[in-house]
């Protein structure tokens, strides 16, 4: 709703109250629209001030109310009102004015806003575009690159940045509200005319076809498949090119497309999943809201490869004070270097200084001695780590927790080598640590709440999105992970190429397919955990068949090409060629479809013409199979988990919901069968057998994703 109050005599002041954001829900609409009128229609009002209760001006439409009937008044001739009224208003724009609500301060004749306000259209980060106006006055205000790069990025600026952008009038230190009703009064009586943006026209671009080419081509490249950032440019466009009115007919037209596409459901859905993962829940019973985070200021890194460089810096970003820590004094001098070279980059980017001060140095593990909490990262070999943890559990002061950044080994085993399991958690971060947004809280029976809860606090904190998992081999997402790489080799033994693969997985959206990914990962991290499972030599027993393990299908071909040196990116041949050790540019490698001829013949296998679909089908479906074996197993509480570690961890396309969102959209009777037929024919693939909770919900008759809980409750409380 809205509040009308009078303040200073003749100041109506209009305040959204709608918490947590005063996001425009029906009845703030309708709230909006009764208080103006009353604005306008009142004698002794001369000015009117638009603000939001709580600091906040206002977070947009209400993105709750999307997936319902619509009712109360529509924002677009609400805005029109606002801007067509014969008195001044203003908007006093504090905390945020996103989507809608700073389409609601640019109907508004002039926008003031406080120093730490952030503003911006993120509507297509929702797959939609600013349909109620943004889109046609922001580019008559700004001018088209401008409205451009805010319009399809969604980025959020600072008050400073809308000041300079021409966004904003006025910034502010001082109370937002008491400045724009001092404002208003100055200006009341005033003539409005010049004001209103929708009068205005667009500034002109000398060439505009090419400007608009450039970017709709940028556009296209990066949005991978995604509708509304395309449509964000035609709307733009609009606005460039024709009288308002008709810019604002073509703004609806291409809302209307959007707005009941399922990638609008997608990333809606993904908006909420980042916010429902925060509220963790544990099979103890430990949950988000019942268990206490302890406060971090000074913690310890011990390892400092790649991954304890990148988490140095993470914790260093957050204004945590960090003891980095490696027995090796040449990796130290090395990492050294490299995490101030990381820091002060980042500080050059955001103009500020670089915390180098927060980051000691030692070579000794006793300096991690008095750290509230220490994150392991050293190699990925559970002796070396489990040798680690007996020596903090000695060092370290009582209560500190213990954590260890390892991709998928034994959290409950690093626990049991520890005087108290109960501060141990596994922080699964992603490479490059300091910029990759996933971080897997890895839970362990043993686990206290108060760890887990630090631990996901502590990720927060650096920025990240914090999802708690179970304890099992590469918890989730390396778990769902494997039986993807896994059919994409069958594929290859079969008659695919890596080229055929990759492109079907990229055309789908992410970002890299799997043999492309595998050779910027190294195929060499892989190699040595199948040797240390004793999947490949040197432990194979004799007489082993080539191409089986424990009665199930294997493919040795990626270890063959580890045979021969071939790494991926590092080395310059993996899965595709690169034009030197380090190269970027994957190239097709005639070297590599030999090889697979002579691997098939060796084996008998002959090549079949594999089509796209089955290609999508084998590798995602699989992997989705494996996530809902993951529900069933409870190492993730809900979907919504499961699909923000795929989005925010593995470049799947957001726009795509997430792996098991996905599957509710594509069906999961389709699902269901189609795992059905391909493990009919390979009955060797386990990962192929459709696993019990999927049967379970298709049986009870598909429900939403959003109801896949309950489902999960019931199955789990009968057994
Ligand atoms: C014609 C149409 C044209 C217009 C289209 C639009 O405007 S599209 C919209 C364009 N606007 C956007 O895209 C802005 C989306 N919002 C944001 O980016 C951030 O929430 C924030 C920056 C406003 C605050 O960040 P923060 O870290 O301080 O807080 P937080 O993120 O944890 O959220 C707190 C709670 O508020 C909830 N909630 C938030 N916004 C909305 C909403 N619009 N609606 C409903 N609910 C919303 C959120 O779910 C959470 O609920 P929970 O879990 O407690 O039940």
């Amino acid at each position: 709703m809205a509040q009308y109050s009078r303040v200073a005599g003749s100041v109506a002041l209009i305040t959204l109250q709608n918490p947590p954001v005063n996001a425009l829900s029906a009845a703030v609409r309708q709230g909006i629209v009764d208080t103006v009128e009353r604005a306008l229609r009142d004698p002794e009002v001369n000015s009117v001030v638009i603000c939001g209760q709580n600091g906040k001006f206002c977070g947009g439409a209400d993105i709750k109310e999307f997936g319902r009937q619509m009712s109360g008044p529509p924002l677009v001739p609400m805005i029109h009102a606002i801007e067509a009224g014969h008195k001044p208003m203003v908007a006093a724009i504090e905390g945020v004015a996103l989507g809608g609500g700073l389409e609601l301060a640019l109907g508004c004749h002039y926008r003031i806003a406080h120093s730490k306000a952030r503003l911006g259209l993120p509507e297509v980060s929702l797959g939609l575009l600013p349909a109620a106006g943004g889109s046609q006055r922001l580019p008559r205000l700004i001018g088209v690159p401008a409205a451009l790069d805010l319009i399809t990025t969604g980025r959020h600026v600072t008050a400073a940045e809308a000041l300079k952008l021409g966004i904003v009038d006025q910034v502010t230190d001082h109370n937002t509200v008491d400045v724009a009703v001092k404002f208003v009064q100055s200006v009341a009586g005033q003539s409005m005319d010049s004001r209103r943006l929708s009068t205005r026209p667009c500034p002109s671009l000398p060439n505009l076809d090419a400007v608009f080419e450039g970017v709709m081509q940028r556009v296209r490249q990066s949005a991978r498949g995604a509708i509304a950032p395309v449509a964000c440019v035609q709307a733009v466009r609009a606005a460039a090119t024709l009288p308002y009115p008709q810019g604002m007919e073509r703004e609806k037209e291409l809302m209307g497309t959007l707005f009941t596409s399922g990638q609008a459901r997608a990333l809606q859905y993904c908006f909420f999943a980042q916010r429902a993962v925060g509220k963790w829940s544990l099979p103890s019973g430990a949950r988000w809201d019942t268990s206490k985070a302890m406060p971090i200021s000074k913690a310890a890194v011990i390892g400092l490869g790649t991954m304890g460089r990148g988490i140095t810096v993470a914790l260093a970003q957050t204004g945590v004070s960090v003891v980095a820590v490696d027995t090796q004094e040449r990796q130290l001098a090395e990492a050294k270097q490299a995490v101030s070279g990381m820091l002060e980059r980042m500080a050059q980017k955001r103009g500020s200084a670089p915390p180098l001060g927060l980051v000691h140095y030692s070579n000794n593990l006793q300096a991690a001695a008095d750290a509230d909490l220490v994150i392991e990262a050293v190699f990925e070999d559970m002796a070396l780590k489990e040798s680690v943890f007996q020596q903090l559990s000695a060092i370290c002061k009582p209560g500190t927790f213990l954590c260890t950044n390892t991709s998928g080994l034994d959290v409950d085993r690093l626990a049991s080598h520890t005087r108290r399991p109960e501060l141990v958690v596994g922080m699964h971060f992603f490479a490059p640590a300091h910029v990759m947004k996933l971080l897997e809280v890895v839970c362990g029976p043993r686990s206290s709440p108060e760890a887990v809860a630090t631990a996901m606090q502590l990720g927060k904190k650096m920025g990240k999105v914090s999802v708690a998992v179970g304890n099992c081999p590469g918890f989730v997402g390396n778990r769902m992970l494997k039986p993807y790489v896994e059919q994409a080799n069958f594929l290859l033994e079969e008659g695919a190429t890596p080229e055929l693969v990759d492109q079907v997985l990229e055309d789908f959206g992410f970002a890299m397919g799997v043999f492309r990914m595998s050779d910027l990962s190294g195929l060499d991290v892989g190699w040595r955990i199948r040797k240390a499972d004793k999947l490949t030599d040197p432990s194979v027993p004799a007489g082993q068949p080539v191409r089986v393990r424990q009665g199930r299908r294997y493919s040795p071909l990626a270890d063959l090409i580890c045979e021969q040196g071939r790494f991926g990116q590092k080395t310059g041949q993996g899965w595709y060629h690169y034009d030197k050790p380090g190269g970027r540019v994957a190239r097709s490698d005639p070297w590599l479809h030999s090889f697979l001829e002579e691997y098939r013949a060796r084996h008998g296998l002959v090549a079949r013409h594999i089509d796209h679909q089955e290609v999508l089908e084998r590798c995602l479906y699989v992997l989705i199979n494996e996530g809902f074996r993951i529900l069933d197993d409870g190492i993730a509480a809900g979907p919504e988990d499961i699909d923000a570690i795929y989005v925010f961890g593995y470049g799947w396309p957001r726009h795509r919901g997430g792996p098991m969102f996905y599957a509710s959209m594509v069906g999961l009777a389709r699902v269901l069968e189609r795992l059905e037929h391909y493990h009919q024919a390979h009955p060797d693939v386990p990962h192929l057998q459709p696993c019990r909770l999927l049967r379970r919900l298709v049986a009870s008759g598909s429900p939403p994703v959003q109801r896949w809980r309950e489902v999960i409750k019931r199955l789990h409380s009968q057994l």
